[in-house]
């Protein structure tokens, strides 16, 4: 197996070379709609992925099914869940996938059964919640703990939260919701006190997050929130959990409730399915709807493994991506989940996607000839639509857009207003966005004509249910490993994040000189 870059594959040069295909043509008329029946694949959790308004056709599809295969992407994609050191900036496996399933070899590192420890702190983050459910493990006062807050940022707060956002009122339906959760991240005062005031503190309960123990924002916020329960009369030690690696300065502290651990092996981005978001989501919807969660992640990691892109989701989103990006010369992605659940999923994609691929050397350190990660962003359907959809439909950038949908919604809750629900309207928006990207309208008026050809995917499911949710999770973290693999980047490390911190910590330090020592006079520092 080679890791090569990119444009010294075989499959580069053809990619160059093809013709492109016209959406707008495409999607017109009755064969517009025997595309949209046909260009369709199974997805974890009994979801769909349509790839029908996407610039590809057999023979672009046949070439990036080339191009998967001489890239080696699921050769590679073995290599990842069967322990190879991939991360080789870090030095580290990437093994994210084993806390939702075994899909190939056991992986035995530093003398443990990788699979085995996962599901050994998925089982203690099980029994702990439990017994804080059953008013077993109580505050200070015998009384129940209400409400989980998680304190951490990036990895340890996006996913987390993302995924509980999109449940919480399914599961408030459904009577599953146990315990509210509240986030603090930002090392904002405000953030925590805005969360502090909005809780009983004497019924909190705390998750301090942190996979390396030494991030500042986290470690900040921990102080701030002992403080508040100080002043409050309470322990600190009865009303905290730590989530960290079993190296990290926060490990083994007799000062938390109970710890629960990850590894290194984990990215932070990739971390929703360990204890970083299974603490919290066992905590607050119960052990049974996690575990939900991990079994639809579990299914579209086993998709991903099928060398057949017209069967892999997840690939295929990538190569087509992957197409846009090199070929079509788009720089943008935008994610537009068609359910307010979702909102924070954008945030937890751009920083999957991001800080995974916005990369310009290879894996090797040496610098890259072709565009990396596109840049992401998006914002729930329909409220999207009345703010910067203007700019995808008419603006001098073609942005692919990445729709998410279901049938249902998921609140026992909708009414018919004008012969159609609220659900139905929404969905109607969908579908007409999606045909009014690909296809424009012709208007002698510039002002009011709309060029078409704007690609988009749709990610359809039944109801956002955990499975559901967990196989959406899984989708994207594959598509960017493949993407990452196609680029010859390193999806697993983050070294661009490191020189702000350090130019932070020099502030603080009153170490700076020139522009720095300007800018912090100009934010009243010190
Ligand atoms: O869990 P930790 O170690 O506090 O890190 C939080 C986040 O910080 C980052 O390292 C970026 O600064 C992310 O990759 C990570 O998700």
């Amino acid at each position: 197996m080679e890791w090569k870059n990119f444009d010294l594959l075989e499959s580069y040069k053809k990619l160059e070379n093809i013709s492109p295909v016209e959406i707008k043509e495409l999607m017109a008329g009755e064969n517009g709609a025997k595309r949209v029946r046909e260009y369709q694949l199974p997805m974890g959790a009994g979801q769909l992925y349509s790839y029908a308004a996407e610039p590809v056709d057999d023979t672009i599809l046949d070439v990036l099914q080339g191009l998967a295969d001489e890239a080696e992407l699921i050769e590679k994609y073995e290599q990842v869940y069967n322990g190879a050191v991939v991360n080789t900036g870090e030095n580290r496996r990437v093994l994210h996938q084993l806390t939702r399933g075994q899909l190939g070899e056991d992986v035995i590192a530093d003398g443990v059964n990788k699979r085995e420890f996962y599901v050994s702190q998925q089982k203690k983050a099980a029994e702990f919640a439990e017994k804080v459910h059953a008013g077993e493990i109580v505050n200070e006062a015998g009384e129940k703990f209400t409400t989980a807050v998680q304190i951490g940022i990036g990895g340890s707060d996006l996913g987390p939260r993302a995924l509980y956002m999109s449940l919480e009122n399914w599961a408030k339906v459904n009577n599953t919701l146990k315990m509210e959760a509240k986030f603090i991240s930002n090392v904002d005062p405000d953030d925590g006190s805005a969360v502090l005031a909005s809780i009983d503190l004497s019924r909190a309960i705390f998750v301090l997050v942190s996979k390396s123990g030494t991030t500042l924002e986290t470690l900040t916020n921990e102080s701030f929130v002992k403080e508040a329960l100080i002043k409050a009369g309470l322990n600190p030690a009865k009303h905290m959990v730590a989530v960290t690696s079993e190296t990290s300065p926060l490990a083994g502290n007799p000062d938390y409730l109970d710890s629960f651990y990850m590894d290194d092996y984990i990215g932070g981005r990739y971390s929703s399915t360990s204890s970083v978001g299974g603490v919290i989501l066992s905590l607050t919807f119960g052990p049974e709807i996690f575990a939900r969660i991990l079994n639809g992640a579990a299914e579209e990691d086993i998709l991903a493994k099928n060398k057949d892109i017209r069967q892999n989701p997840a690939m295929l989103d990538a190569m087509i991506g992957v197409y846009e990006r090199n070929f079509l010369g788009y720089s943008n992605t935008a994610v537009l989940p068609y359910s307010q659940a979702m909102i924070r999923f954008p945030a937890h994609l751009q920083q999957l996607d991001m800080e995974s691929n916005g990369k310009s050397v290879n894996r090797f350190g040496e610098p890259v000839s072709y565009q990396t990660g596109p840049i992401i962003f998006g914002e729930p359907g329909t409220n999207g639509q009345h703010s910067f959809y203007q700019l995808l439909h008419q603006g001098t950038d073609i942005v692919p857009l990445q729709f998410v949908g279901f049938k249902k919604n998921q609140m026992d809750n909708d009414i018919v207003i004008q012969d159609s629900t609220s659900q139905q309207k929404l969905n109607a928006n969908v579908a007409a966005q999606i045909m009014a990207f690909a296809c424009g309208k012709e208007d002698e008026n510039r002002n009011k004509y709309f060029a078409g050809g704007r690609p988009s995917s749709i990610i359809v499911g039944e109801q956002l249910i955990p499975e559901a949710l967990g196989a959406i999770l899984a989708h994207f973290e594959n598509k960017v490993m493949f993407q990452g693999f196609v680029w010859n980047v390193n999806s697993f490390d983050q070294e661009g994040v490191q020189l702000g911190k350090l130019l932070a910590k020099k502030v603080l330090a009153k170490e700076t000189d020139g522009a720095l020592t300007a800018y912090s006079e100009l934010l009243g520092i010190f």
